[in-house]
């Protein structure tokens, strides 16, 4: 039995601040007290004591616009951990026709590299008889989530009669749907009408994708999810007009939570602007960056709780791959980096501004994610029998973010020059130190699948409250005869 004990830290969780040592057995929590001994000791003087991150949104060698995006779960997975991550979710995507089984087989050859552990969503790429048969199989599996897209047109698209479809069947086997919310037939038309007068250059990207496109797809996409009486995540909300989409409904009483990205919080869409090709296009994602407006909306949509996760939507491509849409930006591979950057520019540019709490930095990098995903407290949480997936935080540790000592396996990062105050001393994957003071010492192949249950709470409540309330015959006496 292997034991380490994190010693002299402060524990911070969601909802607690506290000074205890952690003993840690077999990858697992055994204790948490003061004074504790006994096996191999890991110095957290002066450092928080925190759930490792949960990335729940990442693209790792996707098969994407012609390629494939860089980043795999070797470099992928390195670079979470480096970052203070310690769980990654990647999307599992069926080819057009493919059987939801055949593209699962696909993805666990490709994750057996992993250096963390990690899940999937599903994704509904297509719809028919087939997919509906198969989802309850994709539930058995462990994945109790599906994405729909409402962009890429032609390619990732679904339309509202299949999703309303899906998410109904969602509903009945206790999933969640997922939703990319982008009026797909809205930025086709302006694609082509801006390539039409010319402007094919990456900024041409933001223009076909103003914040209208996604406020009009998010709020459709949570009326449709309300009327399937299921709950729906939106990912990587990025302006007003979705958020306001989200809030709205959650006053309501509707199930909805919203994703924003580290990228759309500290980076803006002057990004696009920049007389250097290279640089914009190396920055084209979809949704694309907003203005500093939209970053206060998705500031204090965390803080108020009406956004409950930050994410990254890791979708890493190189120079060379971007430069396929020199002379057509819709050409361009739609992605960026982030998962190394993710906690450290949260922790500089949230709680180092005071917009965030320490607590509300844990909830929204691994908490909150976890019981969304129904893995809570397996993960994203410090306490006895929880996996010991931990950042040992240092906040006096400082750095200059650039892509030549990064793990990304891309040529740049978006973030460069970027200087993060706060940084993991030690990242913990089920115990095993897989950075030690800084150092990155990765293992191939350990990172596992977690299995994630159907039927989280809230998908339960919102069947019972739906069941309720759901229309009901009313049952006459005395009905008059037809006056036909
Ligand atoms: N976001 C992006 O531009 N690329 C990855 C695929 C997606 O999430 O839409
Ligand atoms: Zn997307
Ligand atoms: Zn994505």
């Amino acid at each position: 039995m292997t034991t380490t004990i994190i010693k002299n830290g402060t524990i911070v969780t969601a909802d607690l601040i506290y000074r205890a040592d952690v003993k840690i057995e077999d990858g697992v929590i055994a204790e948490i007290g003061p004074n504790l001994s006994g096996g191999e000791e890991l110095d957290a003087t002066g450092c928080y004591v925190m759930p490792g991150g949960i990335d729940p949104h990442v693209h790792l060698e996707m098969p994407f616009m012609g390629t494939y995006s860089t980043d795999d779960f070797e470099s992928g997975t390195r670079a979470a951990l480096s970052g203070g991550t310690t769980m990654v979710v990647d999307f599992c995507l069926p080819s057009p026709d493919q059987s939801l089984l055949d593209a699962l087989k696909r993805w666990d050859n490709k994750s057996t590299r992993a250096h963390c552990d990690y899940s999937y969503h599903m994704a509904i790429t297509w719809w028919g008889e087939q997919v509906f048969n198969e989802m309850p199989e994709v539930v058995n599996r462990g994945i109790n989530t599906f994405k729909h897209f409402m962009a890429y047109k032609g390619a990732l698209m679904v339309n509202d009669d299949e999703m309303f479809a899906s998410f109904q069947r969602c509903k009945e086997i206790g999933a969640i749907p997922l939703v990319h919310a982008e009026n797909g037939d809205v930025v086709a038309d302006l694609q082509r009408r801006l390539m039409e007068e010319g402007n094919n250059g990456p900024e041409g990207h933001a223009y076909s994708r103003p914040p209208e496109v996604e406020g009009e797809a998010t709020n459709r996409a949570i009326m449709i999810a309300d009327m399937a009486g299921v709950p729906l995540y939106v990912v990587h909300t990025s302006c007003e007009q979705a958020h306001e989409a989200i809030r709205r409904a959650r006053q309501k009483g509707m199930r909805v939570w919203g994703e924003p990205l580290i990228q759309h919080l500290t980076l803006d869409e002057s990004e696009y602007f920049d007389k250097d090709w290279d640089h914009s296009a190396r920055r084209v994602m979809s949704p694309p960056f907003r203005n500093k407006a939209h970053q206060d909306s998705l500031w204090a949509g965390l803080q108020a709780g009406s956004l409950s996760v930050v994410a990254t939507d890791h979708c890493a491509f190189t120079t060379d791959q971007k430069r396929t849409g020199v002379g057509d930006f819709t050409k361009i591979p739609n992605g960026t980096g982030g998962l190394e950057d993710r906690m450290p520019m949260l922790w500089t540019n949230g709680v180092n501004t005071g917009r965030l709490t320490m607590q509300e930095f844990v909830a929204v990098t691994a908490t909150n994610i976890a019981k969304i995903l129904n893995i809570y407290p397996r993960k994203g949480a410090i306490l006895v029998g929880s996996d010991a997936d931990i950042v040992v935080w240092d906040p006096n540790k400082e750095k200059t973010i650039t892509a030549s000592t990064q793990q990304s396996a891309i040529d740049y990062n978006v973030f460069e020059g970027k200087h993060v105050k706060g940084l993991p001393r030690f990242t913990l994957t089920r115990g095993r130190v897989a950075v030690h003071d800084g150092e990155v010492r990765g293992q191939e192949g350990h990172g596992q699948f977690v299995e994630r249950p159907p039927n989280n709470p809230v998908n339960r409540a919102l069947s019972t409250w739906k069941e309720l309330t759901a229309p009901r015959k009313v049952e006459r006496t005395g009905i008059p005869a037809s006056g036909v």
